[in-house]
């Protein structure tokens, strides 16, 4: 059975023995599949040459692994200084939509701020999202925004975290950059040069909000998607995460089905995002995955994520690098900035809202060519 493959393959990535749950929220449930990421450690990545060759097989096989940050003096600032966002979050949202609205700008052209719950098209259906969540812009909090939004007081009062954290989300990625940029045998430096901490780009922290849906009108929160830009960081506390594993990592004979990703305390998820695909001719993968109810009791739960978006700098087009053992091949022809490319993937959905007519929705989401 797919399920108890899955399952497996899975169990025998950790010690079951660890506990890796969130002591004071309701357990993810233990008897539902989980999706086999390869679980790695910072601090192995640093030392062992074999730790950093599973990596790059997880960047071309599923694009998704559990980074564990324990026992590393920058892996372990980003973990409490995630929990400080995770503290942050109920206060912000405490807002209130109505207030936090002014802070939409996607009329102005731009995916930074916030975006409103059931403001995006999330199926072929044409139903809207089950979220909401703000877009804290790295250039912004760096002061090197040609024109820096306005955003809510208590994120400048939390202005030394936030610069923190991008720091550190920032240096981690690098980290990992480095990393696939010897693998893929690229001359040194080549990844980093494209993603300078100082240079505008559109580096962000995201903090969402889903809350429990009705248990009798339950669907997809944050529709399915792969992330546009290099690499993301992941914090989960609670299930809601799936992902639909490729071909390759689906038992012969089955279809590949929407797989829940298990929360870990003590680790983040990373995936890669379409700029590494481009980047290297399609040989790391980009996956595609979304946010439903979080399974079991923890469906009861206000589900809230903390995220770091990379991106490559505004001004770097987005196609294949030369060199190494990225394979030939031809590029898809749509040569854009990184700039131009994330605001046209972030914005397409969000041109709707619940006065737009189903069959608009519908045609919306069909635009955007997920549906196949
Ligand atoms: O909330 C999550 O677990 C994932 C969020 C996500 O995929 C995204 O914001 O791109
Ligand atoms: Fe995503």
């Amino acid at each position: 059975m797919t399920t108890e493959t899955i399952t497996n393959t899975h169990a025998s990535l950790y010690q079951e023995s660890e506990d890796f749950s969130f002591p004071t929220l309701p357990p993810f449930p233990a008897d539902i599949p989980t999706a086999p990421l390869l679980r790695l450690s910072l601090s192995s990545l640093r030392s062992s040459s074999e730790e950093s060759g599973r990596f790059f097989t997880a960047s071309k096989e599923l694009g998704f692994f559990y980074l564990d940050l324990r026992n590393d003096p920058l892996g372990e600032e980003l973990l409490s200084q995630s929990s400080r966002f995770f503290d942050l979050a109920p206060k912000f949202y405490k807002l209130g939509r109505e207030e936090l609205s002014k802070y939409d700008y996607k009329n102005v052209g731009s995916y930074m701020g916030y975006k409103g719950f059931g403001s995006a098209v999330v199926d072929e259906k044409g139903n809207l999202d089950r979220n909401e969540f703000y877009n804290i812009p790295k250039d912004d909090f760096f002061g090197i925004s040609e024109k820096p939004f306005t955003h809510p007081d208590i994120l400048y009062q939390n202005t030394d975290l936030i610069k923190s954290y991008i720091n550190n989300s920032h240096a981690l990625i690098t980290l990992l950059l480095n990393h696939l940029n010897t693998h893929l045998q690229l001359p040194e430096g080549t990844l980093q040069s494209l993603h300078r901490l100082n240079e505008p780009s559109g580096d962000q922290i995201r903090i969402i909000k889903s809350p429990p849906q009705p248990p009798s009108d339950q669907h997809t929160a944050l529709g399915k998607h792969t992330d546009f830009g290099s690499l993301t960081l992941l914090f989960n506390q609670l299930g809601g995460l799936q992902i639909l594993p490729p071909p390759s990592l689906t038992p012969a004979g089955k279809e590949p089905e929407w797989t829940y990703v298990k929360p870990l305390r003590g680790h983040c998820i990373i995936n890669l995002g379409d700029a590494m695909t481009k980047f290297t001719g399609g040989l790391l993968r980009s996956n595609i995955h979304r946010v439903v109810s979080p399974p079991g009791e923890q469906a009861e739960e206000t589900r809230y994520s903390v995220v770091y978006f990379s991106r490559p700098e505004d001004e770097v087009v987005l196609k294949r690098l030369e060199g190494g053992v990225i394979p030939n091949g031809q590029d898809d022809g749509e040569a854009m900035n990184s700039k131009e490319w994330i605001k046209l993937q972030a914005l397409r959905l969000r041109k709707v809202g619940v006065e737009k007519s189903e069959e608009e929705r519908r045609r919306l989401w069909e635009e955007t060519g997920r549906g196949s």
